[in-house]
Order: C-alpha cells, then sequence, then structure tokens
C-alpha cells in the first residue's frame, strides 16, 4: 500500500524554493533514509508530510489525504526532532501518559522499559533532562508510539555513539516485530546504512535519487591509476568525482562497468573500489564541483 504521494510539491519561502517540484511515492512498512545537504529541504519535506506545513503548490496526499491540519492524518503520524517540548511542569510518566491519548498503537510497557533501560527517571520533569537526554527521551516517545508514519528529523543529533548505536539496534528490532513506515533525515548515513531500506537524495529542494539502499551502494565506483591510461578511460563516461594527484588521478565514475571495461582496468593496474554511500551522496549534489575546494592555489 502506498502511504505518501507527492506530484511537483513546491514549498517556497520569499524567493526560496525549499521543495522544488518534487514527484515522490512512499510505500508502506519501509525504513527510508531521507539525505540531502544543509538546507536541501529535507526538514520541510518532513514536516510537509506530517502536516505542520502547507505545500505552496503541488499535490501532496499521505493516506489518499491532504495531511495539512487533517486530524486523521495526525493522528497516525509521529513526527520526532529536536525541538519537540513539553510543558515544562509535565514528569515523564505525565507525557508518558499523554502518548496513550494521541497514539492508537501506543506501547506503554515498551516505553517504561526503554526509560529504565537508558536510566532516565519517569519522576524526573522533562525541563530538568539534560539536551541529550531530552533528545533520548523524544526518541523513545517516538518508538513507543509505533505510528503507521514515523519520522525522525536528525533523530541521533548531539547523542553520544554508544546510545545513537543502541537507538539503531532498538528501531531495528521493534521495526521487525511491528513493521510500520519510518523516514529517518539523516547526515549519518555511515552508521544508519544497515538500517535503511531506502534511500531519498534531495538537493536544493529537488529529488535527486529514490532507489533501494543496495542500488544507492552500488552506484559508483573509485578508480586510481595513471592518467595516461586512466583519463582516456573515463572521458565519456558520467564522472563524479576526480582528485589529480601528479602523473596519476583517483576518479570517481557511475558504476557501469562491462566485462571488457574491467579486463582495460585490470591489464592497466588500475585500482577499482567500492565508492562509498557518503561520498555518493557528496558527489550527486556537488553542482558540478568534480574536484574539491581548491581556493588556496
Ligand atoms: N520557515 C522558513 N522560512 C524561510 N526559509 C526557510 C524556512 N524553512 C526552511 N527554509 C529554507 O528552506 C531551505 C530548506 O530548509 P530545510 O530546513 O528543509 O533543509 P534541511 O535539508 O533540513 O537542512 P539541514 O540539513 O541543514 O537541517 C533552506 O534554504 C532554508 O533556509
Amino acid at each position: 500500500m502506498t502511504v505518501i504521494t507527492s506530484h511537483n510539491l513546491t514549498k517556497q519561502y520569499g524567493d526560496k524554493k525549499a521543495l522544488d517540484q518534487l514527484t515522490l511515492t512512499i510505500n508502506e512498512n519501509k525504513i527510508i533514509g531521507i539525505i540531502g545537504r544543509n538546507g536541501a529541504g529535507k526538514t520541510t519535506l518532513l514536516k510537509t508530510c506530517a502536516g505542520y506545513i502547507k505545500p505552496t503548490s503541488g499535490e501532496l496526499h499521505v493516506w489518499g489525504q491532504q495531511p495539512f491540519d487533517n486530524l486523521q492524518v495526525l493522528s497516525n503520524v509521529i513526527f520526532i526532532d529536536e525541538e519537540v517540548t513539553y510543558d515544562e511542569t509535565l514528569k515523564l510518566k505525565d507525557i508518558l501518559a499523554l502518548g496513550k491519548i494521541y497514539y492508537a498503537r501506543w506501547d506503554e510497557a515498551f516505553a517504561k522499559k526503554l526509560l529504565h533501560y537508558f536510566d532516565l527517571n519517569v519522576k524526573q520533569k522533562y525541563d530538568k533532562l539534560s539536551r541529550g537526554m531530552k533528545t533520548q527521551f523524544n526518541i523513545i516517545m517516538g518508538l513507543s508510539s509505533r505510528s503507521p508514519l514515523t519520522i525522525f528529523d536528525e533523530p541521533t543529533l548531539g547523542l553520544d555513539a554508544a546510545f545513537r548505536k543502541e537507538f539503531y539496534h532498538i528501531l531495528l528490532n521493534d521495526y521487525m516485530k511491528h513493521p510500520r513506515t519510518m523516514m529517518i533525515s539523516s547526515h549519518m548515513l555511515h552508521e544508519m546504512e544497515n538500517l535503511l531500506e531506502e534511500i531519498v537524495l534531495i538537493h536544493d529542494g529537488k529529488l535527486v535519487m529514490h532507489d533501494p539502499i543496495d542500488v544507492f551502494q552500488n552506484y559508483g565506483v573509485m578508480l586510481n591509476g595513471k592518467n595516461d591510461q586512466l583519463l582516456p578511460f573515463v572521458e565519456n563516461r558520467q564522472v563524479l568525482h576526480q582528485q589529480p594527484l601528479g602523473l596519476s588521478s583517483i576518479v570517481g565514475i557511475k558504476n557501469d562497468l562491462t566485462e571488457e571495461d574491467l579486463h582495460y582496468l585490470n591489464e592497466h593496474h588500475i585500482d577499482i573500489s567500492p565508492m562509498h554511500s557518503e561520498d555518493v551522496c557528496v558527489y550527486l549534489t556537488a553542482n558540478g564541483k568534480v574536484g574539491g575546494f581548491d581556493g588556496y592555489q
């Protein structure tokens, strides 16, 4: 079943198009990574899908309905980011009690188990938690809501490595037991790759790529060899990155190598290595800057 469909979705702030004619389909029960550079439009996309932001133009449907200010959609969505705040008088247990009211699939026992595991005291006031502890609590709310559409916007921002690791592990286990649609934006792609089933890469508000994670992971290859042999080889190919090293170069290209290509590379001692997913993201959103910053010369 389809959860989200957008067609030419656009959100404009003054002259800036935070989302620019974005057409996308998200199917249910997947974990989807929303990636892109700073200012790409990730938060705007997620908040628009969560019904918090009204699109300027285009179409957006969540379970077939326009999400903005739509109670039926809102009751099935949870949106967690670092700006979530609660009334300063509320203790954690009071907030858990609210979970029961807001989320049909809320699992209070699970929430309490997680709080205990992470040494968060239910009697403590939310307002008195450290910033990292607030983020931990927000994540616990997000997981325990079991909302059919669970959205995490940069969930691990400011969290230590130990918690991040635990979070990925718990999220995956809970998702296996209770499948739902999860959209997660993050700049920590390398840490999250194993969780994700699909990647949505956006840049300047536009969709660059929406594919299964393995397509993304196999998108490019890095070649390292002598210029005489390497440069003619890459001449008519999609070059994503190029780094001269004197008489040699490192060149990143789209991975569409044939048997014949592999034979050539082998024969000319050109090394082939995988292009890391984070580099694929960087190179595909580089605005034509294939060689990186070189302003010191
Ligand atoms: N309320 C707003 N008013 C004006 N401009 C905005 C507003 N919200 C977002 N923008 C602009 O829209 C663009 C996309 O912002 P958005 O926060 O969606 O990006 P992002 O991909 O989440 O970035 P980051 O990774 O840095 O958090 C940016 O240029 C931002 O300045």
